[in-house]
């Protein structure tokens, strides 16, 4: 018997979680599925309501917001065999672009009806869960930025400035990289791990990732000059910065960076989680997603 839970996120996407919960509710009820609608209350909140699911009686988890909320549902549920079902409310969805589930809300719905499911890799960095990527340098920066500008400027303005604000004055960190053993000593402005191709909105840093293969990609975007990275950095929304000279890419099982002079931000699907080191894992098990 199914019994699905969603939770939803009422800050996602700027509060457009919130008006979608009319709809599952319309929707669900033309079911015979067992289904109830929590709100999360606070960061972490997510966290809380999906760790409870499996002593609830619940067969699946739904996230209904972007993937800081889905970072949070699946901390709660990864181990527990719980189904993921994903309603990609946020403003980046990200996570969700790498499985082409759909993002119109009433198709999102038919996903989760229908139960077709996938595997999927997840990846373990320190003590966290994650889905899609890890990274590390320029782009803790914009969402530090972001953040902080978003109280003034709005939306995708707000993303833009801090980009390039970031561009102009981050300068490249020297770090260690061990991948599968081997360790790389080297000067860089990004490095991204991970199970999906997108991040930052759209951006297909990691093009040749695959979300069930058992393996993480890897991109190192090195020192070079403030031109040529600012050259670089649009073809990263269409994966063709691997090609560029001083780019590299790796595919490993297991990561472990260290930033040498000063601690970097861990940015795990977006979400600020610590400083470094950090040590990235597949984990043993894969999580059945709705797809
Ligand atoms: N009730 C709440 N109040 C404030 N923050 C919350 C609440 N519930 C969850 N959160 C936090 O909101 C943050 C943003 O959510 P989310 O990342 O899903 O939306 P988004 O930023 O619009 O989308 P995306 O990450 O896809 O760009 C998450 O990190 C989550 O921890």
């Amino acid at each position: 018997m199914r019994k699905i839970l969603f939770v939803v996120n009422p800050v996602a996407g700027s509060g457009k979680s919130k008006t979608y919960i009319n709809i599952i509710n319309k929707r669900m009820k033309k079911t015979n599925i067992e289904f109830d609608i929590k709100i999360s209350s606070s960061i972490g909140n997510v966290t809380e309501l999906c760790k409870a699911a499996k002593s609830n009686g619940y067969t699946s988890v739904v996230s209904v917001g972007g993937d800081g909320t889905l970072f949070e549902a699946i901390n709660g549920i990864f181990g527990e065999n719980i189904k993921l079902g994903i309603i990609g409310s946020g403003t980046g969805n990200d996570f969700i672009r790498s499985l082409k589930i759909p993002l119109e809300i009433e198709k999102a719905l038919d996903v989760v009806i229908n139960k077709s499911t996938k595997f999927v890799d997840i990846g373990i960095v320190n003590d966290k869960y994650f889905l899609n990527v890890v990274s590390f340098g320029i782009d803790g920066e914009i969402v530090r930025l972001t953040d902080k500008i978003k109280n003034y400027i709005k939306g995708t303005s707000a993303y833009i400035t801090a980009t390039l604000k970031s561009l102009a004055t981050y300068k490249p960190k020297a770090m260690s990289i061990k991948i599968d053993g081997k360790l790389l000593h080297r000067e860089a402005y990004l490095v991204a791990v991970g199970n999906g191709k997108y991040f930052g909105g759209g951006m297909m840093v990691l093009p040749e990732a695959e979300i069930d293969d058992g393996l993480f990609d890897i991109c190192i975007v090195n020192k070079m000059n403030k031109l040529k990275l600012i050259a670089l950095f649009p073809s990263i929304f269409t994966g063709k910065h691997m090609s560029v000279s001083g780019v590299e890419n790796y595919r490993a099982k297991e990561i472990e960076i260290r930033s040498i002079k000063e601690k970097l931000v861990v940015n795990a699907d977006g979400n600020l989680i610590g400083p470094s080191p950090a040590l990235i894992k597949i984990a043993q098990s894969k999580l059945e997603i709705f797809v």
